[in-house]
């Protein structure tokens, strides 16, 4: 039987800010092609274990590498960003004056600044990925609107067929459900479901009908003050009488 291959591994990992352990002993495995949810409540540490896997910031010890043998941690922002790994904050982060078509056009070719991006000559098989990313994240019928004018949902999908048309080998998405009504929450996990497999992903979330959606029968891990209090099944996980202790029983979108 083949082994299972890990993306990402994080192993004893630790973050101090002036003193304040923001990250402690953090062990951490992701798998090709998984799609895991972490939990944990505010102030666990989660948006700086994001940080520290893209290098946004770099940890006082510990392992992180990518694959099989690559270390992140001697790795700036922009080349852990070109091996693969893409980043979606919470907030959308969106060309807002040009097009839903248009913003995927300057993600899909780089960095070659935005005119020459935009007027740049298409080869087929990049109209053809555009067209598939556009119906992938339901933006097709609204290809040329100008992006500003979506609605949250709408730009939180675009900003995630930006990140795709990058093809990523690792998805790190931060609370793509805040802010959302239930159906596009719904939608969006759909998207999420459907792109595991193909990307690995790992999704910070708060709001637990988003994250029994999309766990399934999947991985759940909770952070709590900066280490992994504990990792399993969605409904192991809630019925955890620590994690209840420590989330689930208070705080926001807790009791969902
Ligand atoms: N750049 C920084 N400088 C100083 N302290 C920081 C920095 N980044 C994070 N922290 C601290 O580390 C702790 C963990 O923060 P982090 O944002 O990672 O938590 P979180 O789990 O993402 O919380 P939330 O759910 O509220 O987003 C917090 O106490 C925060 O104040």
């Amino acid at each position: 039987m083949t082994q299972p291959k890990y993306m990402l591994t994080v192993e004893g990992v630790s973050k101090t800010y002036d003193g304040f352990k923001a990250i402690t002993d953090l062990n951490f495995y992701l798998f090709e092609g998984e799609l895991r949810t972490v939990i944990g409540p505010n102030g666990a540490g989660k948006s700086t274990f994001f940080d520290l896997i893209t290098g946004r910031a770099k940890p006082d010890k510990g392992k992180i590498e990518f694959g099989m043998n690559t270390d992140l941690t001697k790795m700036n922002e922009y080349e852990i960003n070109r091996l693969g790994i893409g980043r979606k904050f919470q907030t959308p982060s969106v060309f807002t004056e040009h097009t839903v078509y248009n913003n995927i056009v300057l993600s899909l070719v780089g960095s070659r600044g935005v005119f020459a991006s935009i007027f740049k000559r298409l080869s087929s098989t990049e109209r053809d990925r555009i067209d598939e990313l556009l119906k992938l994240v339901r933006l097709d019928t609204k290809r040329d609107w100008k992006a500003g004018m979506l609605a949250h949902g709408e730009k939180q999908w675009l900003e995630i067929g930006m990140l795709l048309a990058q093809e990523p080998k690792i998805l790190l998405v931060d609370e793509p459900a805040a802010g959302m009504t239930d159906e596009e929450t719904h939608r969006t996990g759909e998207l999420l479901i459907s792109l595991a497999g193909k990307h690995s992903i790992v999704v910070i979330e708060h709001d637990m009908t988003f994250v029994k959606q999309i766990a399934r029968d999947g991985q759940v891990t909770v952070l709590h003050q900066g280490s992994v209090l504990c990792e399993g099944k969605f409904d192991a996980v809630q019925s955890n009488p620590k994690v209840r202790e420590v989330y689930l029983g208070r705080g926001k979108s807790g009791g969902k």
